[in-house]
């Protein structure tokens, strides 16, 4: 589903974020990526979400070589991958099922069946009584779930997502990440950001650690 060989990424000329980073993660896997503040965590997610190009290595993702990616190919690529950034990019002056229609919309659905399947999504992540409120108005937990329901409306192969949980209290990002575990339990490959030992205790996991000039890869433990 993922595979990295030999990857680095450096934004100047300076010291590289990632240094020869080699990694698989196969289909169904939920990973969790770890490691120090301005390790590379966000780094390696945009990688896989083809929203940054390795300065060299190659990288696997859905049977694609991002490097070989043609024009046509990639809205492909973008609908098989859910996104889940820091900034959640929600529209404020959008209802949520607005928010989560998107998509669909650039995907060219027909409108009737946008609102159906983003009323589905609103219910996979318990916001359906929620769908003509503003983002604005929703709490810190609801508007992750808010951006988990436009990531996988589209049905993406893969979700990714970036410190999801980070601003939110013990239980609702407990929450946040069981609305993860149940669409990996569907067989979602997922691959979340955190810096959030407990939660990694918590979830049964594997945990791909990045530390400066390495990768450490732990193979799935299970929550005691
Ligand atoms: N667009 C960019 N241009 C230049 N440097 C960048 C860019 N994005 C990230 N960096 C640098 O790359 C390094 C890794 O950043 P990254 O955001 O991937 O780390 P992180 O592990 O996600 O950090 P955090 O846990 O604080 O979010 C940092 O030194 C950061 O300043």
């Amino acid at each position: 589903m993922i595979e990295f060989a030999h990857v680095f990424k450096s934004y100047s000329s300076e010291h590289p974020v990632l240094q020869d980073v080699t990694f698989r993660v196969g289909p169904g896997e939920f990973v969790f990526v770890a490691g120090p503040s301005g390790a590379g965590k966000s780094t390696l997610l945009k990688l896989v979400a083809g929203l940054e190009p390795p300065s060299k290595g190659r990288i696997e993702v859905n049977g694609q070589r991002l490097d070989q990616l043609t024009p046509r190919a990639t809205p492909y690529l973008r609908r098989a991958v859910g996104v889940i950034l820091q900034d959640t990019h929600l529209l404020y002056d959008r209802s949520a099922i607005d928010n989560v229609m998107l998509p669909l919309a650039v995907a060219g659905h027909p409108h009737a069946t946008a609102a159906s399947r983003a009323r589905a999504a609103l219910q996979k992540v318990g916001l359906s009584e929620k769908e003509r409120a503003n983002p604005l108005a929703l709490s810190g937990g609801e508007q992750q779930r808010l951006a988990i329901a436009r990531a996988i409306v589209n049905r993406p192969a893969l979700l990714i997502a970036d410190e999801p949980t980070a601003n939110l209290d013990r239980e609702t990002a407990r929450k946040v990440m069981t609305v993860f575990k149940d669409f990996n339990q569907v067989g979602v490959t997922t691959l979340v950001a955190t810096h959030d030992e407990d939660l990694m205790a918590e979830f049964a996991h594997r945990v791909l650690v990045i530390e400066p000039g390495r990768l450490r890869d732990f193979p799935v433990r299970r929550a005691s």
